[in-house]
């Protein structure tokens, strides 16, 4: 089976109440449209993991990005691929978080992170996040 290597933005900031918050995405296209995901996606050949994620964070968020420790790196066998993928932190520098590919976006709290229906491969980062944020 082929191994798709892909990157993911788990973009963190703090909220009026002094809570962390993290921002959690709603694909809009494709295969896994309406899951809900980490900004990101595949590296491209002759990239680093850090600059694939600047790449596909200004490609789909129009944010430029600061990139911090890896969160985790998940693996998990779909159906007709074997997912890699490298979690970092990360941090606006600049820019709105426009959703250009995505139909949805949300904050969300510790308390609130099984409020959305995350893609399968996220449900164990989701455990770290909750317990690191
Ligand atoms: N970005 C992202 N992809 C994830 C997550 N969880 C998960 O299973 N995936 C899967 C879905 C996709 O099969 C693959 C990432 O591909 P992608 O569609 O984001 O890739 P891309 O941005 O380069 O987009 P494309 O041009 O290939 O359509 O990883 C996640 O949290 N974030
Ligand atoms: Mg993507």
């Amino acid at each position: 089976m082929k191994t798709v290597k892909v990157v993911a933005a788990v973009i963190k900031e703090v909220n009026d109440n002094g809570e962390p918050i993290i921002f959690a995405t709603q694909r809009g296209y494709g295969e896994f449209k309406d899951g809900w995901e980490f900004p990101g996606g595949k590296i491209e050949a002759g990239e680093t993991p850090q600059e694939a994620l600047k790449r596909e964070i200004m490609e789909e968020l129009d944010t430029k990005v600061k990139i911090g420790n890896l969160i985790n790196t998940i693996e998990y066998d779909y159906p007709n691929f074997h997912l890699l993928m490298d979690c970092f932190w990360c941090e606006i520098v600049s820019g709105e978080l426009k959703l250009k590919e995505h139909e949805n976006a949300k904050w969300l709290t510790k308390e609130h992170l099984d409020e959305v229906e995350w893609l399968p491969a996220d449900v164990i980062l989701i455990d770290k996040i909750r317990m690191d944020m």
